[in-house]
C-alpha cells in the first residue's frame, strides 16, 4: 500500500473498542452465571480469536453487529468443555497467555496453537508459575513456546495450588493468566509486578463478582468466586487513539477530537509523554464506565520536544512506543527510550523493526539493549516499509508518511486488521484532501 505525505488532519472520530477488555469480556463473561452483554466490542482479528476459542470451549457466543452487541452466555467457572480440536489463537498473545491460565484449572486435556508469530513468542514465562501451582503445561517442541498442551495426564480433580509470585517482568498477560488459574486454586494467589501493568482483568473481575485486592505492585484473589454475568460497555482503545493523537501533533494546522477514548491510569502513559513533550492534548467529558475511566480528547498540532521514556512508565504505553519513536523524529533535541526490552519478543521484534524502517526514511536513530536514541529534525523521505506483518509497526508508518516526502510503501499494510479493521479508511476521514 501506498502512503503520501498530507495536509492538516481535522474533524472527529471514534476510534474502536479497547483490545484488551473486549478479550477479557469474552472470557470473564463465559466463566460467569449468565448472560454478559458487550457493546462496542473490538471486532478486529484478535478478540474474534478468543470469541472462536470460546466457542470451542462449549460457550454460546452470538454476535449482532447491528445492534453492536455481543451476548456471551456464560456456564460458570465450571462450565467449559472439552474442544473437538485444537485451540487456534491467532496472532493474539493476549488470547494464549490468559486462556492458558483458566485452562489449566480444567479437567480435560487441551492444546493450543497460533500464527507463525506467536509461535516465537514466549511462554514460558506463564508455563513457569503455573507449573509451580501445580498445573500440567507443556510445550509441544520443548522450546518454551506454542504450541502448548495442557493436562495431556490430568484425570481427576486435581485442584492447582495458590501462589505468590513475583513476577521478573511487568506484564498484564502473566499476571492475569496467573490470577485466573488462582480462580480454581487452593488458597488465595497474588502477583507481584516490578511496576504496575495495566489492570483491567483485576478492574472486571471485580466487576463480575470476584473477591481480588490490588495493592500498590500486587494483585491477589480468592478461588471459587460466584461469577455473574454482566453488562460491559467496552472504551475506545487508547492504543488506536495514539496513532491519531501523534498524527495530530506533527502535522501542521491540525486538530482532531477523538471521542469515548480509556484513559485508565495504567494506560495513559502516551497521554503523559506527550504532555512532556510539549503536546496540546485536551481532556473532556471525562466518566467511568465499570472502573475504567473514558474522556473524549482534543489533540492539537504542537512544537514538540524531545524526552526520556523510562521506568515505571513503560509498562503504561508499551503498545505505543512504535509511535512515540515516530513522533521523537519530528521533536527537537534527542529522546531516549529505555527499559522496553519487552519490545524485542511482541508480535515483531520492535525495536529492531522501528529502528530498521525509520533510519530506512532518513531517520537518526539507533537501537540500545533496551530501546532507542532518536535526534529529532531530520526530515523523512520515501521508503519501503516492511511491517513484519505487525500492526502496530503498519500503524506507525502510515502516520509516519503524513509527514515524509514521496511515496512510503508499506508492506503487509493489511495487518492492522489484527486491532484496528477500518484503520486506513478513519484515516482518511480525517484527511482535508
Ligand atoms: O493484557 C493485555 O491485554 C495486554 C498486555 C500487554 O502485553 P504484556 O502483558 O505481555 O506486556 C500488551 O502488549 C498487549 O497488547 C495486551
Ligand atoms: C502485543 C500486542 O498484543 P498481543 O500480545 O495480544 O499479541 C499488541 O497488540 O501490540
Amino acid at each position: 500500500m501506498i502512503f503520501q505525505k498530507q495536509g492538516p488532519l481535522r474533524g472527529t472520530i471514534a476510534v474502536p473498542g479497547d483490545k484488551s477488555i473486549s478479550h477479557r469480556a469474552i472470557m470473564f463473561g463465559a466463566l460467569a452465571e449468565g448472560i454478559t452483554e458487550v457493546t462496542n466490542f473490538l471486532r478486529g482479528a484478535d478478540c474474534l480469536s478468543t470469541i472462536r476459542c470460546f466457542r470451542q470451549l462449549g460457550i454460546d457466543i452470538n454476535d449482532d453487529p447491528a445492534s453492536d452487541r455481543i451476548i456471551v452466555h456464560g456456564k460458570g467457572l465450571y462450565g467449559l468443555t472439552p474442544p473437538k480440536d485444537m485451540l487456534d489463537v491467532g496472532n493474539s498473545g493476549t488470547t494464549m497467555r490468559l486462556i492458558s491460565g483458566i485452562l489449566c484449572g480444567q479437567n480435560f486435556p487441551v492444546s493450543l496453537t497460533g500464527d507463525e508469530s506467536i509461535q516465537r513468542r514466549p511462554m514460558g514465562r506463564i508455563m513457569t508459575p503455573l507449573t509451580q501451582m501445580g498445573a500440567e503445561i507443556e510445550s509441544i517442541r520443548g522450546n518454551n513456546c506454542a504450541p502448548l498442551s495442557i493436562n495431556k495426564t490430568k484425570k481427576n480433580n486435581t485442584r492447582l495450588r495458590g501462589i505468590h509470585y513475583k513476577s521478573p517482568v511487568a506484564s498484564a498477560q502473566i499476571k492475569s493468566c496467573v490470577l485466573l488459574a488462582g480462580l480454581y486454586a487452593e488458597g488465595e494467589t497474588s502477583v507481584t509486578e516490578p511496576s504496575l501493568s495495566r489492570n483491567h482483568t483485576e478492574l472486571m473481575l471485580r466487576e463480575f463478582g470476584a473477591d481480588i485486592k490490588s495493592m500498590d505492585l500486587t494483585a491477589a484473589i480468592t478461588p471459587n468466586p460466584h461469577l455473574t454475568g454482566h453488562k460491559i460497555q467496552v472504551p475506545g482503545d487508547i492504543s488506536s487513539a495514539a496513532y491519531f493523537i501523534a498524527a495530530g501533533l506533527m502535522v501542521p494546522n491540525s486538530e482532531v477530537i477523538i471521542k469515548n477514548v480509556g484513559i485508565n491510569p495504567t494506560r495513559d502513559g502516551i497521554l503523559r509523554v506527550c504532555k512532556q513533550m510539549g503536546a496540546d492534548i485536551r481532556l473532556e467529558n471525562i466518566i467511568d464506565h465499570g472502573g475504567e475511566p473514558v474522556a473524549d480528547l482534543v489533540v492539537r498540532h504542537s512544537e514538540l520536544y524531545s524526552t526520556e521514556v523510562s521506568g515505571s512508565v513503560i509498562p503504561t504505553l508499551i503498545d505505543e512506543i512504535p509511535i512515540i519513536a515516530v513522533l521523537a523524529c519530528f521533536a527537537k533535541g534527542q529522546t531516549v527510550i529505555k527499559d522496553a526490552a519487552e519490545l524485542k519478543v511482541k508480535e515483531s521484534n520492535r525495536i529492531d523493526v522501528m529502528v530498521d524502517n525509520l533510519s530506512r526514511m532518513g531517520a537518526d536513530i539507533i537501537a540500545t539493549e533496551d530501546g532507542m536514541i532518536i535526534n529529532g529534525g531530520k526530515p523523512l523521505h520515501s521508503a519501503v516499509i516492511d511491517s513484519k506483518d505487525d500492526h502496530r509497526i503498519a500503524m506507525s508508518f502510515a502516520i509516519a508518511s503524513l509527514m515524509a516526502e514521496g511515496d512510503t510503501e508499506i508492506r503487509g499494510a493489511e495487518c492492522v486488521n489484527i486491532s484496528y479493521p477500518n484503520f486506513y479508511s478513519d484515516l482518511r476521514k480525517l484527511q482535508i484532501l
